[in-house]
Formats: C-alpha cells, sequence, structure tokens
C-alpha cells in the first residue's frame, strides 16, 4: 500500500462570479521516507495541492490517503513549515516550540527534553528563553522547524520555507533540514521556485503545468545524486545537466511550447 496516495485530485475555487479551475486530474504516490518536490510556473496550483494533501481544503473531487485512510488536518499527521516562521513574539523559544502539545495536551517532561535535544542539534543552544525577535531569519525558521518535528508529523509540508532568506543562510538550512529530515526517515513535500533547491533536495520533482494546475512531468532525481547532502549536489557533475533539462523544460512551459 502507498503511504500517501492523491488520487484524481480536481479543485476548482468558486467565487460569486467566476470559477478558476486550480487543479486537474492529480494523481501521485509517495513512499514513506521520499523527498518530492513541486516546481512550476506561478498560479499552477503548488500551494492549493499542498493544502489539500494537508487536509485544509476539501478537493471538488478526489480523495488523498494516507496508509489508506483519508488525511485529517485535526490528527496532527502533517506538519507544515512556512516562508514566515509565525513565531509568537511574546513568547519565549520554548514556549513557541511547545504551544503546540500544550494545545494538545501533550506535553510531557520528554517533549520537553527532547525540545531541548533538537535545539541542540540544530545549532541552537541556549535559546531556549530567548525571544523570536532576539534571533535571526535563520535561526527563527529552525526554531519553526522544531516547533513543528515535535509534534511527531506523518508528513512535512513545506511551503517555500527558505525563500525569505539570503542565499548563504538558505544553503546552510537546505543542508541542515535535509540531514534532520533523513536521520528521522521523514516524508517530505517541498513547494519551490528554485530548481537547484528542488534538485538539492528530493528524490522525486514534479513539473506542474497550469490553467488548470496539471502534473506536466516528473524527474527522477539521478541515483548519484540522491542521499548527498544538498550542498555537495551543486557541486556534483550530474547537477548541471539535470538542471539544464528541467530548466528547458519550464521555458517551454512558460513560453507555451509544448
Ligand atoms: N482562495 C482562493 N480563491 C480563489 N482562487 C484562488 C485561491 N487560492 C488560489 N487561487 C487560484 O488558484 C490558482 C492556483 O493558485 P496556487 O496559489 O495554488 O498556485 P501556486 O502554484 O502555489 O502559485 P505561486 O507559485 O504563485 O505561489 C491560481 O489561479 C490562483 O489565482
Amino acid at each position: 500500500m502507498d503511504f500517501l496516495s492523491v488520487d484524481s485530485i480536481h479543485h476548482t475555487y468558486f467565487s460569486p462570479k467566476t470559477a478558476t479551475n486550480a487543479l486537474a486530474n492529480i494523481s501521485l504516490n509517495v513512499n514513506e521516507g521520499e523527498f518530492i518536490s513541486f516546481i512550476g510556473p506561478s498560479g499552477c496550483g503548488k500551494t492549493t495541492l499542498l493544502s489539500i494533501i494537508a487536509g485544509l481544503i476539501k478537493p471538488t473531487e478526489g480523495k488523498v490517503l494516507l496508509n489508506g485512510r483519508p488525511v485529517s488536518s485535526e490528527k496532527n499527521q502533517m506538519g507544515y513549515m512556512l516562508q514566515q516562521d509565525y513565531l509568537f513574539p511574546w513568547k519565549t523559544i520554548e514556549e513557541n516550540i511547545l504551544l503546540g502539545l500544550r494545545i494538545m495536551d501533550s506535553l510531557t517532561e520528554e517533549k520537553k527534553t527532547e525540545a531541548y535535544e533538537l535545539l541542540e542539534e540544530l545549532g541552537l543552544k541556549g535559546v531556549g528563553a530567548s525571544y523570536p525577535r532576539e534571533l535571526s531569519g535563520g535561526m527563527r525558521q529552525r526554531v519553526a522547524l522544531i516547533r513543528t518535528l515535535i509534534t511527531e508529523p506523518k508528513i512535512l509540508l513545506l511551503d517555500e520555507p527558505f525563500s525569505a532568506l539570503d542565499y548563504q543562510t538558505k544553503l546552510k538550512l537546505e543542508d541542515l533540514i535535509f540531514t534532520t529530515l533523513k536521520s528521522l526517515n521523514k516524508t517530505a513535500v517541498l513547494v519551490t521556485h528554485d530548481i537547484g533547491e528542488a534538485i538539492a533536495m528530493s528524490d522525486r520533482i514534479i513539473l506542474f503545468a497550469s490553467n488548470p494546475g496539471r502534473v506536466h512531468r516528473v524527474f527522477e532525481v539521478p541515483p548519484e545524486l540522491k542521499g548527498l547532502k544538498p550542498f555537495t549536489v551543486r557541486n556534483h557533475e550530474a547537477y548541471p545537466p539535470f538542471f539544464q533539462n528541467i530548466w528547458k523544460e519550464l521555458e517551454n512551459l512558460e513560453s507555451g511550447n509544448p
């Protein structure tokens, strides 16, 4: 049985005057521990599909199954990480990380210890009592990742989590997040506009076309690049030709060529 199964999804946004056909006939399967990325032109439905996978939007047609059962936004199956960290400025880093567990009434001493272990692993030792304003953007995104991981989601949904960061911080964070997710064997879906980032982090890349949003092509990342750290991938000889392949396909799409 597939771990995550997206089955014949169609989605239309209706407003009093218009109907936007955002997604048409999307089907894909994701294995446990796999990392996949969604890329494609602006407006091709990447975020809509991520929200449907999260169980936040009910699709007009089709279904999303996790281990054969419909996904639910309430059962804490999915962890979301977004472009902005959305940390509460009036709460300390520790309080921000543990808030979700507190709300779910599942905060334990073990979880608190785990939070501090994760802070240390991600290079944030000693910031538990600090406030978000005292941390850099890259540090806050690491806190956001810990806040997501601490609730033990089955799948991580990453919606352009690095796009607000400077280039150097983004490269460092890619490495750190990749290593952390792989060590936990987490399944992840990343939405990005950065082809390099998609190649560096994924096992598989789904290229979407727009109007309506649909799967245009699926690229399997070359085996020699898989499992390498993102920074190493970007410097590997197999990287440029693979990048070119995807780039050309994306350009064709945007210029309207088949
Ligand atoms: N809440 C909404 N109501 C109506 N239309 C929407 C809504 N959200 C998205 N859309 C439309 O659905 C289509 C897909 O949007 P979506 O944000 O999913 O695309 P995207 O690929 O994530 O875009 P981008 O790369 O620019 O972030 C677009 O035409 C968009 O205008």
